[in-house]
C-alpha cells in the first residue's frame, strides 16, 4: 500500500545519508589522524539501537546483524575515501566537528529503526521491495556487497511478539 511505500521511501533515503556522511567523518579523522575504528563508539551505537529497537517494538536482538552491517560498511567507505585521497569531487568538503556528525548518525539510527519497524507491520519486506531498496539506496565507495549485506541483515529484523 501507499503507506508501505512512504517508509519503503524513507528507509532508502536514511540509508543513503547514513552512508554518504561518512565522507564527512572520514575527512575529519584524515585531518585529525584518527583511525577510522573507534571501537568505544561502535558500542555505544550498538546499545543505542537495542534501546530504540525496544521502543519502537522490535526484537533487540534481531537489529545487531544490521547495525553491525552498517558499521562494517561505513568503515569500508572511510577507508576508500583515505585511500584515494578524496579525490572523487561527488560531495563539497564540509568541515563539522565529529560530535556533531556523530549526533546526525544517531539521529539516523533512530529514524531507520523506527521507518522499520513501521514497514514491518504490515508483514516482510518482499523481493520486489528488497529490489527497489537496493536499486534507490547508492552512495561513492558502498560496494554492491557490502549493500547486499545491508539488505539482507535488514530482512532479519523481527518485530517482538
Ligand atoms: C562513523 C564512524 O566510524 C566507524 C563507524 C561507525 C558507524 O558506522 O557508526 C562507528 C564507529 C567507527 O568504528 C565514527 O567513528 O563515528
Amino acid at each position: 500500500g501507499a503507506s508501505a511505500s512512504i517508509c519503503l521511501n524513507a528507509l532508502s533515503l536514511i540509508l543513503t545519508e547514513r552512508m554518504q556522511i561518512m565522507r564527512d567523518v572520514a575527512a575529519y579523522k584524515a585531518k585529525y589522524h584518527l583511525p577510522v575504528e573507534d571501537l568505544a563508539r561502535e558500542e555505544k551505537v550498538l546499545s543505542a539501537a537495542r534501546n530504540t529497537a525496544h521502543e519502537a517494538g522490535l526484537e533487540p536482538q534481531s537489529v545487531e546483524p544490521f547495525i553491525s552491517a552498517l558499521m562494517n560498511a561505513g568503515k569500508a567507505i572511510q577507508y576508500r575515501y583515505l585511500a584515494d585521497g578524496f579525490a572523487q569531487p561527488d560531495l563539497s568538503v564540509t568541515d563539522r566537528c565529529l560530535d556533531g556528525i556523530r549526533q546526525r548518525i544517531n539521529e539516523l539510527d533512530k529514524h531507520l529503526l523506527m521507518m522499520i519497524s513501521q514497514r514491518l507491520r504490515t508483514g516482510h519486506l518482499s523481493y520486489s521491495e528488497r529490489a527497489w531498496l537496493a536499486e534507490k539506496t547508492a552512495s561513492p565507495n558502498l560496494t554492491e556487497a557490502e549493500k547486499d549485506n545491508l539488505l539482507d541483515t535488514m530482512r532479519f529484523i523481527q518485530r517482538a511478539e
